[in-house]
């Protein structure tokens, strides 16, 4: 029994880097041996700052209240700002409210999806040129998706002018840093360069707001939507770097996820050519002609089984809260400023959710209670799905998600033919939410079809 008012359980860790090296090399199984060793609820350390890991499979309750907790007690926004605010910018992370739920909704996208979806094979087209070709896997996805999700935020014109140039820094911003730079307050030139990409995209973004603020048009879109439902009621100057900052946020949310679920949903189907079969048939039973609307993308069952399990197999980031004030969790007491969450690995590779957990098998979800897309519901307890996280910060882009998804890769799969050239090394775990990114070249190459 924990004493009362005594910290949790804290794990063995070297001088300085603490646990830093067993986190890294495979987080899923630090979190459970640990939970083996000190029980539902210990801390280890990654260099200066202390992670507290709670069991979502072994003390189910323990993690519901972590991840339903109102966010004035635990904070999504404050942990993600200290895990992950000195490589991406501070400034990007902030709450989301009910304008920006009701603009990522169901009900939102499915009147306004429809130009980015036509908008894709065009994007394609530009980055598969001729008949066939070797591409770097990771790069186009993370390209192609960027395209994707600035036609939706940013507009067709938007698009044009800045996905180019926001692909490129979003790359920098994305790839181009360290856990030694992320965990240490060190000024590395990786920093300096990350610091410049992200001031190089709030600046075309921002121009873009004020530019459609002045423009006297009709306009239908996401960007429009922000500045009519999401202005912040101060001086002009505050106000424009306030919606900027919300517009960056939302192209961010939307793209590494979204861009690393096309990567592995291609590269696992293209090695699974059972699975791809199943897919593509359903894809050719579409009308032709007919619109690509969300209705029609729901019946690509098999499209969304595919995704579902590839998202399974690499959804292992964690859920990380920040405690605002003391709290007490399973009897031990957590001081303000403590960082507590879970890995979702535990709960998408627990083999008694998913039996043969390390293997791909897209087809596991016909036995199993599903929603609409496919996937075991993100709202149970205990929890059965974590990809999308749970509870309170459950992903608000998850249709938007979808939706994309469905769009680029029934285009990917239906046009082109795929063989992987060269696998990467391995799939990364990174500590925060989502998906593994693979280490090393991911080439695939491509004949149309
Ligand atoms: C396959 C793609 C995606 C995956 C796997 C994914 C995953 C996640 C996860 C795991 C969380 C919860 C993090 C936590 O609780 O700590 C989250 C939150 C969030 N995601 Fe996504 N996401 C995806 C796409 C998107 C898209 C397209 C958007 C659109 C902007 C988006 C916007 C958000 C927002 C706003 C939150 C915070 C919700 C809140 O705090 O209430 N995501 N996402």
């Amino acid at each position: 029994m924990p004493q009362p008012d005594a910290p949790p359980p804290r794990t063995f860790g070297l001088p300085l880097v603490g646990n830093t090296l067993g986190i890294m090399r495979d987080p899923i199984d630090f979190q459970r041996r640990g939970h083996r060793r000190h029980g539902p609820v210990f801390s280890a350390r990654i260099f200066g700052t202390t992670l507290t890991f709670v069991d979502p499979v072994g003390a189910p309750e323990l993690f519901e209240q972590v991840i339903r907790t109102p966010t004035d007690q635990l904070s999504l926004v404050a942990a993600y700002k200290h895990l992950v605010g000195r490589i991406l910018g501070p400034e990007l992370f902030t709450e989301i409210d009910k304008p920006m739920r009701e603009g990522l909704s169901v009900k939102y996208i499915g009147k306004h999806v429809g130009p980015t979806v036509a908008f894709v094979p065009q994007v394609l087209a530009r980055r598969l040129p001729g008949d066939h070709g070797t591409v770097d896997g990771l790069r186009m996805a993370n390209d192609v998706v960027l395209h994707v999700v600035a036609h939706y935020v940013l507009g067709h014109g938007g698009a044009e002018r800045h996905a180019d140039e926001l692909a490129e820094a979003m790359h920098v911003l994305e790839s181009d840093f360290s856990i030694l730079g992320m965990m240490l307050p060190i000024e590395t030139a990786s920093a300096r360069r990350r610091r410049a990409a992200f001031d190089r995209m709030i600046g075309l973004i921002e121009a873009e707001v004020r530019a459609r603020r002045a423009d006297r048009g009709q306009h239908d879109d996401f960007l429009q939507f922000a500045i009519d439902h999401m202005s912040s009621d101060g001086a002009e100057h505050d106000d424009i770097r306030w919606l900027g900052l919300r517009v960056l946020g939302t192209i961010f949310g939307a793209h590494t996820n979204t861009a690393m679920s096309v990567a592995s949903t291609l590269s696992d189907l293209v090695e699974h050519p059972e699975a791809l079969a199943r897919v593509r048939a359903e894809i050719a039973a579409l009308p032709a002609d007919a619109p690509m609307d969300l209705a029609a993308m729901r019946t690509l069952v098999e499209l969304h089984r595919a995704i579902n399990e590839s998202m399974r197999l690499r959804s292992n980031g964690g859920l990380w809260r920040m405690a605002m004030s003391d709290i007490d969790l399973g009897g031990y007491h957590l001081a303000k400023g403590s960082v507590v969450g879970a890995s979702m690995g535990l709960v998408n590779l627990d083999p008694a959710r998913y039996q043969g957990s390390h293997e791909y098998r897209p087809a596991r979800f016909e036995a199993m209670t599903t929603d609409n897309y496919q996937s075991p519901s993100v709202g149970s307890t205990p929890l059965q799905f974590g990809a999308f996280g749970t509870g309170r910060n459950l992903c608000s882009g998850r249709p938007l998600a979808y939706a994309m998804l469905a769009a680029i890769l029934v285009p990917l799969l239906r046009d082109y033919e795929w063989q992987v050239v060269r696998r990467p090394r391995r799939w990364f775990t990174l500590l925060t939410g989502g998906l593994s990114r693979p280490i090393g070249e991911l080439s695939l190459s491509y004949r149309r079809r």
